[in-house]
């Protein structure tokens, strides 16, 4: 009998998925491109993505085969979780896997809007030096917003508090011990707004939080607010940020991820404001490590009912 096909759409690390081919036919396509996409997919009992392959019904439907899509990554919104379900496919992602590196850059991202690292670099390798120019903003005693206080935000939170900061947080699902782990007070999203100097997004991108940061919140907002987000870009509509930002009632805003990746239309980009980087939350060695190597698992789990990883 030939051997399961696993289709690799987006870039995981080649020890992993060479690993897999002792077992199984790994092939390897542009997930992103969907024609690629759609002529590979035929095969495939297992499909292994990132964030760039979206895996709908048009996909489900040109797939018999596919038994798994294991996400090595934590988030689900490019998968049609439940059109999966009906099609009896198992949809697998790595929870834990890039959590703390999010975490980690957001905590940099919030210290680059208080403080004008970048643009003060630029100066200095342009010959310049003016001191006077890069003054910032002290980050202790002053209030960051969470928005989420799931993995992602709990991690931010204690790591803000670390910095003397005031944590405040919106989450309608918040966990009792996160609330108590992270001393954050519980607050509703309009007070989160007003009482927020820097506002940080780790929320899902689901229908209920598409465009939950919008004209009528970011009017809701402290005037000099800075926001980060490393969820989603859905979440915030880029619209009306860019209009808050080029009002300066909004200071800055440092962003990872975009409504469209890459955003090549979006008001945002080339705003003096606007720190942008293209989508790198998880992109350190040990997070792709992490992720992959867990959806790596995910397939073998899911095709042969066993997993022979020792780390595992
Ligand atoms: N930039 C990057 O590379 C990465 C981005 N992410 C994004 O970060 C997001 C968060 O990740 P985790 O913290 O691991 O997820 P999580 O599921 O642990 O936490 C999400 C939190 O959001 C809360 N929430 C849901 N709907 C809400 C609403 N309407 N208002 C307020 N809170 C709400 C939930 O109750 C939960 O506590 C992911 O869904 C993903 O989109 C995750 C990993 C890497
Ligand atoms: O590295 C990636 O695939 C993106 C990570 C991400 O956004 C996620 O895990 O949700």
């Amino acid at each position: 009998m030939p051997a399961p096909v696993v289709l690799v759409a987006d870039p995981l690390p080649a020890h992993l998925t060479d690993e897999l081919a002792a077992d199984f036919d790994v092939r390897h396509c542009t997930g992103a491109d969907r024609a690629q996409l759609l002529a590979a997919v035929p095969e495939a009992s297992a499909l292994l993505i990132r964030s760039a392959t979206r895996v709908d019904q048009e996909v489900l439907d040109a797939a018999p085969r596919l038994r798994v899509v294991a996400r090595a990554g934590v988030g689900l919104d490019n998968v049609d979780v439940a059109a999966a379900a009906r099609a009896g496919v198992t949809v697998a992602n790595a929870p834990y896997s890039n959590v703390v590196s999010v975490a980690e850059l957001t905590v940099g991202l919030v210290v680059a809007l208080a403080r004008p690292v970048l643009p003060a670099s630029a100066s200095v390798h342009a010959g310049q030096w003016r001191r006077a120019d890069f003054q910032g903003v002290e980050l202790a005693g002053r209030t960051v917003g969470i928005l989420g206080l799931g993995k992602v935000g709990e991690l931010v939170a204690t790591r803000l508090r670390a910095f003397d900061m005031h944590v405040l947080t919106h989450d309608p699902y918040a966990r009792a011990d996160a609330l108590e782990r992270t001393g954050a007070q519980a607050v509703s999203l309009e007070e989160l707004l007003r009482r927020s100097d820097v506002l940080t997004i780790h929320v899902p991108l689901t229908d209920a939080t598409r465009g939950l940061i919008g004209e009528r919140e970011l009017a809701w907002a402290k005037p000099g607010l800075r926001l980060v987000n490393t969820a989603r870009g859905g979440i915030v509509d880029e619209t009306a940020l860019a209009r808050a930002l080029k009002e300066e009632w909004v200071a800055g805003a440092a962003l990872d991820v975009f409504e469209f990746e890459p955003p090549l239309s979006s008001p945002l980009l080339g705003l003096p404001n606007v720190i942008a980087t293209p989508h790198i939350g998880a992109g350190t060695a040990q997070a792709q490590e992490r992720a992959g190597r867990e959806a790596v698992q995910a397939v073998r789990q899911a095709l042969t009912g066993s997993d022979p990883d020792p780390e595992a």
